[in-house]
């Protein structure tokens, strides 16, 4: 069977508004303001807590403080599961996108460097958790992505065969991903870091969720 995987944060959802209030919240508990704005940051954001915190301490002069990210990152997931759907938002598309790929026979699932029990939180309180076959996170298996296992096993545990499926993403890590596993990569260009996109010359770009079933089959082929 083949599978399309995708990423969440930036290419489902966009997640960032809720993560940059929860990494504000921790400045804030630091005594400083709120370091993050929650547009130009954005990009940012979508590269998870510890990306946003190390982000705020450069703006500390503090760059190389691992120790403060080490402690302020329990801090952050723990203020985001309190608040993880107040501004995130499905991009468009997505799940019309995901049906019809269901309803041409394709497997499709979700491996993402979101901690398992945030993710899936996020996706149950969004409605969605039942519509994709399977969710790996980053601390489901002992590796993640930018290590193909992550995705491999994500087909895998999806029904579908891991030498066939496409990564949907929004990361320079999703490429790496992909490229590993010797399998298309499509990078979304409707997120905050879009105008990069090209530059990591993935097999495709997507504009629109509603182009992608036909660039799923040019890429790997009808499902059956
Ligand atoms: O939280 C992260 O590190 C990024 O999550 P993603 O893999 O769903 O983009
Ligand atoms: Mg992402």
């Amino acid at each position: 069977m083949k599978t399309v995987v995708f990423d969440l944060d930036g290419t489902l959802a966009d997640t960032s508004g809720d993560l940059i209030a929860a990494a504000n919240n921790c400045f804030r508990q630091m005594g400083e303001g709120d370091l993050l704005h929650p547009e130009r940051d954005a990009g940012t954001a979508l590269l998870g807590g510890r990306a946003m915190l190390n982000l705020g301490m450069e703006r500390l002069g503090r760059a190389r403080d691992a120790a403060a990210v080490d402690e302020y990152y329990p801090k952050l997931l723990e203020h985001y599961a309190r608040d993880i759907d107040t501004h995130t938002l499905l991009y468009p598309g997505a799940m019309e996108a995901v049906a019809e790929l269901k309803a041409l026979g394709y497997r499709v699932a979700i491996c993402t460097n979101k901690p398992e029990a945030l993710a899936e939180l996020l996706l149950t309180r969004l409605g969605v958790r039942e519509a994709f076959g399977a969710m790996l996170g980053a601390d489901t298996l002992p590796v993640r992505k930018p290590d193909p296992e992550h995705l491999f096993e994500t087909a895998r545990r999806a029904g579908g065969d891991p030498a066939q499926c496409v990564l949907i993403g929004d990361s320079d890590t999703d490429r790496k991903t992909a490229a590993a596993a010797g399998v298309p990569c499509v990078l979304v260009t409707f997120g905050p870091s879009g105008e990069d996109m090209a530059a990591l010359e993935p097999e495709a770009l997507l504009e629109d969720f509603k182009d992608l079933p036909a660039l799923v089959t040019r890429l790997i082929g009808a499902a059956a």
